[in-house]
């Protein structure tokens, strides 16, 4: 069984209380399903250059390594790999995050009860994790 090694980034705006979602765009698995920007680390990359650069891709932001916080790793189990994500908090970036990838964005308010589906199987499970951080 393959193994996928992941971060993702919890882009967190503290005065709205709010994270940023992707949504997969079309062509891609899951398709549809909101995420955490993120993205797959590249041969011998750390988890936070794989997500500076992804986050460059995906969202035109720049962060930097003091506003970076490494918050958990989780694995995930999917048909066809094991994938394990490592999460990330980012607390502040430059630019406004621009849909690169033709992906729609959300800022999720944290304190709202807004349903937003269908989530991948590992969101769901991160918001439960993020309340022992945020
Ligand atoms: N970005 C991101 N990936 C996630 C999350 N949860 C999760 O299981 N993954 C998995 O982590 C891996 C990263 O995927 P990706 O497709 O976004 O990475 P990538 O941009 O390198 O993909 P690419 O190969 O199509 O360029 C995928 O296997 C994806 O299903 C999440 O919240 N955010």
């Amino acid at each position: 069984m393959p193994i996928i090694n992941a971060c993702l980034g919890i882009i967190y705006n503290k005065l709205e209380n709010s994270v940023l979602l992707a949504c997969r765009p079309e062509g891609k698995p899951f398709a549809g399903y909101w995420e955490f920007p993120g993205g797959k680390l590249e041969r011998d990359e750390s988890a936070f250059a794989a997500l500076i650069r992804e986050l460059n891709e995906e969202l035109d932001i720049i962060v930097a390594i003091p506003n970076l916080s490494y918050l958990d790793q989780i694995e995930y189990q999917y048909p066809h790999a094991l994938v394990t994500l490592d999460i990330i908090l980012v607390t502040a970036w430059q630019n406004e995050p621009q849909p690169l990838e033709g992906q729609k964005l959300f800022w999720y308010q944290l304190d709202k009860d807004i349903e937003l589906e269908p989530l991948l199987p590992t969101t769901a499970k991160i918001f439960e994790l993020l309340a022992n951080y945020l």
